[in-house]
């Protein structure tokens, strides 16, 4: 082996130019290079020895890329002309989240903004990745600089339980948080439209609720950080659109539900089914007698993007106008878990709205728009979305209880 090494060297030495040895002797820069030669050969197999480690890691990485190329939903191919930049606040929330699914899905660029306080990574952790796809952790209460061609302005939070725990950051997100979407709209030139409720008719003397029925809320009400935070959401937008000239959509939404509704949410599609899955009492607020019509999620969502690119500024009822009592609603969920729950009756809630139902000759006439999902198929989607939840969160061990509608005592958080 060394003599070898010094033979290669010997011929090696022979090549080398004189001005480099001096003035060491023959032997010293022979010894130098051989060093070096053997420096070479060990760098050589050090270099071929990382690359064997690193083939299969980039083979891996390789396989990685394909699998999360594939594991979006199909998203359409829409021109450059055609393509929207479009903001949802709220986007990661439960009706956020599926309007997001639906503009994605049909090629647009979809950038969702949440405070997670009611909202999710969750459900929109499929689209986290895409090219076309942006989710910003903010809170709406702070302005907000991008460059958008429509805005759909959920950021709320919307059940009952959830809004009345702390009221002063719902009259913060309605106000404030609108203003800032609005005075958006106004620096980019985008259209808005605001998700407004039914509740701006509070508990209603006109039934069924037609647009033009100008509400009956209690102001001072547990209720009213929202139902008064959306009717002064909506003047802000007539005042933009007035005196700013920006255009706006007014959605009011009428109750809706549908997977990816929080499980500790506390509104009563959520309550009946989760109390169902665990063989619990149905917890039926007052006599069970006030009546609700309930519409599937993807119907308001086909409702939202019609109206968003329709002409009509006024605002728009979208809502089932299939009218139940709670007490029917109660018995139907049993039925359809197929679990022997009792029913539970317990004490009214406040301010609760004694009826409602929408009118949405608005929405036919002017969108064309009606709702197609049935209530039971619709309410059957729930149900196993509600069961996979329970299997998941019982993996984590974690078993969420329905929660009351019943406002905390004492002092909330302000944000
Ligand atoms: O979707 C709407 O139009 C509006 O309805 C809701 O308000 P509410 O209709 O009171 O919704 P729920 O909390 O689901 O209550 C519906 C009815 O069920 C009753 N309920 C609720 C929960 C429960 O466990 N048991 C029960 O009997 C309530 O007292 C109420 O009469 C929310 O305020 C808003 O998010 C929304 O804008």
């Amino acid at each position: 082996m060394v003599c070898t090494g010094v033979l290669h060297v010997a011929v090696v030495c022979s090549e080398v130019d004189l001005a480099v040895t001096e003035p060491f002797s023959l032997s010293q820069s022979c010894s130098v290079l051989l060093n070096r030669s053997i420096q070479e050969n060990r760098e050589l197999r050090i270099e071929s020895r990382i690359e064997e480690i690193i083939e299969p890691l980039r083979e891996k990485i390789r396989d990685l890329e394909k699998s999360f190329t594939q594991k979006y939903p199909p998203v359409k191919f829409l021109s450059e002309k055609d393509r929207k930049r479009i903001l949802v606040t709220g986007g990661a929330g439960f009706v956020g989240s599926h309007l997001t699914d639906k503009l994605m899905m049909d090629g647009h660029e979809v950038t969702v903004v949440d405070n997670f306080f009611t909202g999710r990574k969750r459900n929109v952790e499929h689209w986290i990745g895409h090219e076309n796809f942006e989710l910003i952790n903010h809170d709406v209460v702070e302005p907000l600089y991008i460059e958008v061609d429509q805005i759909y302005h959920l950021a709320s939070p919307a059940s009952p339980p959830n809004y009345m725990y702390n009221p002063i950051k719902t009259l913060k997100t309605n106000t404030i948080g609108t203003l800032n979407m609005l005075g958006l709209a106004k620096r980019v030139g985008a259209r808005l439209l605001l998700a407004s409720t039914s509740e701006v008719y509070g508990d209603p003397e006109v039934h069924p609720q037609t647009e033009d029925y100008w509400g009956h809320v209690n102001p001072i009400g547990p209720r009213a950080c929202y139902d008064e935070g959306k009717r002064v959401a909506e003047t802000m937008c007539y005042a933009y659109m007035k005196q700013e000239g920006v255009e706006v959509r007014v959605a009011r939404i009428f109750n809706t539900f549908g997977p990816r509704m929080h499980m500790n949410d506390g509104r009563v599609v959520s309550n009946f089914i989760l109390q169902a899955l665990q063989g619990e009492p149905l917890t039926v607020y007052g006599s069970g007698s006030q009546t609700r019509a309930f519409q599937y999620v993807s119907d308001l969502v086909n409702g939202l993007v019609a109206l968003m690119n329709s002409n009509v500024s006024s605002p728009v009822n979208l809502g089932n106008p299939e009218e139940h009592t709670i007490l029917e609603f109660a018995q139907l969920i049993k039925n359809l878990v197929g679990d022997g729950s009792e029913i539970q009756f317990l004490s009214e809630a406040q301010d609760d709205p004694q009826k409602r139902k929408p009118d949405i000759k608005k929405a036919k006439l002017m969108l064309g728009w009606e709702p197609v999902v049935p209530l039971e198929e619709g309410l059957n989607k729930a149900i196993h979305y509600f069961r996979k939840e329970l299997e998941y969160q019982a993996n984590n061990q974690y078993i969420p209880k329905p929660k009351p509608a019943r406002i905390k005592k004492g002092r909330t958080r302000h944000n």
